[in-house]
């Protein structure tokens, strides 16, 4: 078998930054250099061009996502330097046909990438006819996001189109290494290279895998436990990040400082001076779900406690937030059990038992309903919709990946607003 190759995906809005990136990439092993959408729509063939220059030694890769006007696309990135032009595979066939004849002219060769195909096996074959050089199993970021696969759709084509096929799609080190034993000849890795501190490290790693693949054998994880996974991993600032900035609760703090809840919503309504309903709710939840109390607004009286907070601790409970205030805040902090109130009041109410359990609430400015994820830190609480939380989770993850490489670029002495080049992306009016 051929050596795979690896292509490093430069999915960046700034050029300075992906030359740096692009460096560390090939120091790491990386062999072709993919001049991404997004760069190319930023900074247009002066990417293509510049990494070109600055890369002699390595084939440019433009990803243009070509969907009309084959010819002149084609002609504009190999006149400036790429290599190998990508097409989009649901492109008529009579762009690919253009697209085609411009690559043979200028000597480019053509990858069709299989992006939202229906029917990817025979698109591959057709497009084999029609003379494009490679396909590529790729899966785009906002797809993986919701749970699918470039490993599966690699795995339906290989041995049907007679061409190499590349594969993309949040691939990583040991993703990469089974795309490879799948049959892929060219492995593209963007996020998990160009997002991390130490590019060099994470291209090595990738590099290591793709030489020596392997197909392990994986543990089945539910949809559930991913999210869990995802969430316990990433903070609510990134949480709500990935959501555009939603679903944070407003005036809600921690009371035990450093401490961390996640978990499905067991939503309680009392009224103002009841703490029958929330003490309730502790037998109805289930270990590593998040109590969310609406007090009707009342800060002067506590319906949540010590003793409260030592049954819901017992029960395996994850943590509770209360649009209301809390009591003996001493010994729950000595607990460290993670409890979230608008307010601190020394009295208790009354257990009358007016209010409801696991019925659709407002919690300091959010609707909560039953089974809706809750994602509480330091920062606040932030409450994700339940049909919405694998997506949700797998792009806060994405949000902490990206900071990863930024944190990394201003220990190196750049400022936040030179990293982010954000003079010149503030919106024109
Ligand atoms: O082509 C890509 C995407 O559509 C954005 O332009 C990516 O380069 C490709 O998906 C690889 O990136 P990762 O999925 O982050 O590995």
């Amino acid at each position: 078998m051929a050596t795979p190759t690896l292509q490093v995906a430069l999915d960046l809005l700034e050029l300075d930054r992906a030359v740096e990136i692009a460096d560390e990439a090939v120091r790491g092993g990386a062999d072709w250099i993919e001049v991404g959408t997004p760069l190319i729509k930023s900074e247009g063939m002066q990417a293509v061009r510049t990494l070109r220059e600055r890369f002699p030694g390595h084939e440019i890769v433009a990803d243009m996502k070509i969907a009309d006007t084959g010819a002149i696309e084609v002609e504009m990135a190999a006149k400036s330097g790429a290599g190998v032009v990508c097409i989009l595979a649901d492109a008529d066939d009579a762009v690919i046909v253009e697209a085609v004849r411009s690559a043979r002219k200028y000597g480019v060769r053509l990858m069709a990438d299989l992006i939202n195909v229906a029917d990817p096996v025979d698109r591959s074959r057709e497009l084999a006819a029609l003379g494009v050089d490679y396909i590529n199993a790729h899966v785009g970021i906002d797809q993986q996001m919701i749970g699918r696969s470039s490993l599966d759709l690699l795995r339906r084509l290989a041995g049907e189109t007679g061409i190499p096929i590349a594969v993309a799609g949040g691939l990583d080190a040991e993703t990469a290494s089974e795309a490879v034993a799948a049959g892929a000849s060219v492995v593209i890795v963007g996020g998990n290279i160009v997002k991390a501190a130490d590019v060099t490290g994470a291209a090595r790693r990738v590099r290591e895998a793709i030489d020596r693949p392997e197909i392990r054998p994986r543990e089945e994880e539910s949809r559930d436990a991913a999210i869990r996974r995802l969430f316990e991993a990433v903070s609510a600032p990134n949480v709500t990040d990935g959501m555009h900035r939603k679903g944070a609760m407003a005036g809600v703090v921690s009371i035990c400082g450093r401490v961390k809840a996640v978990g499905r919503a067991v939503t309680v309504r009392t009224l103002a001076g009841d703490w029958a309903k929330p003490v309730e709710a502790i037998d109805v939840a289930g270990p590593g779900d998040v109590l969310v109390v609406s007090n009707d607004g009342g800060t002067s009286v506590a319906p949540w406690g010590e003793l409260a907070t030592h049954s819901a601790k017992n029960r395996g409970i994850a943590g509770v937030v209360i649009d209301g205030a809390v009591r003996d805040v001493d010994d729950i902090r000595e607990m460290k059990f993670p409890v979230f109130a608008t307010a601190t009041v020394p009295n208790a109410g009354d257990p009358k038992g007016l209010g409801e359990i696991n019925t659709e609430i407002a919690c300091c400015g959010q609707e909560v309903r039953p089974g809706d994820w809750i994602v509480a830190d330091e920062s606040g609480v932030v409450v994700v919709p339940r049909e919405r939380a694998y997506e949700v989770a797998r792009r806060a993850m994405e949000v902490r990946k990206n900071e990863e490489r930024i944190r990394e670029e201003i220990r190196r002495g750049r400022t936040l607003s030179e990293v982010s080049e954000l003079l010149k992306w503030e919106k024109r009016h």
